[in-house]
């Protein structure tokens, strides 16, 4: 894959760019697979990052997402928001639209979003709301803007996706609580885990999800969590030990509510880039049977994303 340069854009120091030429995975990924947590990046020249952002990315276009996409096997993503391009939704759309069916969208929207332009998000494929807590990638909006979004998006039928870092559950919990939609957490809410599975900190998260049958969880991004590795370089077949009781538990309490995704291109990664192939081949590492595989890959994503095809 080629990367091209970042039109009139300069990456933020340090950045580093995705795996060139992953490997194929071991692991057959089941027919049907979505890969449900991946983003497009401008390109900058043609979609330009918004003002507010906190980093500037290298560009990862949607060729260039629909051309790993197919190298892993997979048979469709979504796409999500990501905070480069604050709530100028045009590239993720774009991408949605270009994908022939084959990609849905999660947006980032303010308050001052009128109903036609959620019909015309609705209508490129977009099915839920991205709000992100985390304070290194966003400037705070209040709860009271977020919960009349989420009134608002609910009646259309879509989701609300959360991230956040697992120290800040308590203080959010109210507010999480009191959502009126299906609730998608990205990546586990971010477990240290450096500190034990059975800990207090986990244990919030798996009460969340274990008294609200409404929250789902992301169990993708190990190469983020990961404190103690190893790597998925160099043909590692068991990278990110660390991680995989963290997200088997997930998996293996919550089969019906639980979605990976590749997290493609990997933003704010400071310490390496994991070759996507070997990303593919965690997976069975935390969901260890093929039911529970068909749930996380097929069966989950398409019941909150292609509902109609159910
Ligand atoms: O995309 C992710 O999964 C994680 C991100 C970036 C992000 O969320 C964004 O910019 O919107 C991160 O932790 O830096």
């Amino acid at each position: 894959m080629n990367k091209p340069t970042t039109g009139d854009f300069t990456k933020t120091a340090g950045w580093l760019d995705w795996y060139d030429g992953p490997t194929q995975p071991r692991f057959q990924l089941p027919a049907g697979s979505v890969d449900a947590h991946c983003h497009v990046f401008g390109p900058g020249a043609e979609f330009p990052y918004a003002p507010e952002r906190k980093y500037t990315p290298c560009d990862a276009s949607k060729q260039q997402l629909f051309a790993l996409r197919d190298h892993l096997g997979f048979a469709r993503n979504v796409i999500v928001q990501a905070t480069c391009h604050g709530a100028d939704n045009r590239a993720m759309v774009d991408a949605c639209l270009a994908s022939g069916g084959r990609a849905r969208g999660v947006a980032t929207v303010k308050r001052s979003v009128t109903d036609e332009e959620l019909q015309a998000l609705h209508a490129a494929g977009v099915r839920g709301v991205r709000f992100n807590f985390v304070k290194r990638l966003v400037d705070f909006t209040p709860k009271d803007e977020l919960m009349e979004i989420a009134a608002r998006i609910g009646k259309l039928g879509w989701h609300v996706v959360i991230y956040f870092e697992a120290v800040d559950l308590p203080e959010l919990w109210d507010f999480f609580t009191a959502l009126p939609t299906t609730v998608v957490v990205d990546h586990m809410g971010r477990p240290d885990v450096s500190k034990h599975i059975d800990g207090p900190e986990f244990e919030l998260f798996l009460k969340f999800m274990r008294e609200h049958p409404n929250v789902w969880s992301k169990v993708s991004c190990p190469e983020r969590l990961s404190v103690s590795g190893p790597k998925a370089l160099n043909g590692e077949q068991a990278a990110y030990r660390d991680v995989v009781p963290f997200a088997r538990r997930v998996v293996e309490l919550f089969p019906d509510r639980v979605l990976w995704g590749t997290d493609w291109p990997h933003p704010n990664l400071k310490d390496h880039m994991p070759d996507d192939g070997l990303l593919v081949d965690f997976i069975p590492h935390i969901a260890p049977t093929a039911e529970l595989q068909h749930k996380l890959l097929v069966a989950n994503p398409m019941r909150l994303y292609w509902p109609e095809e159910n």
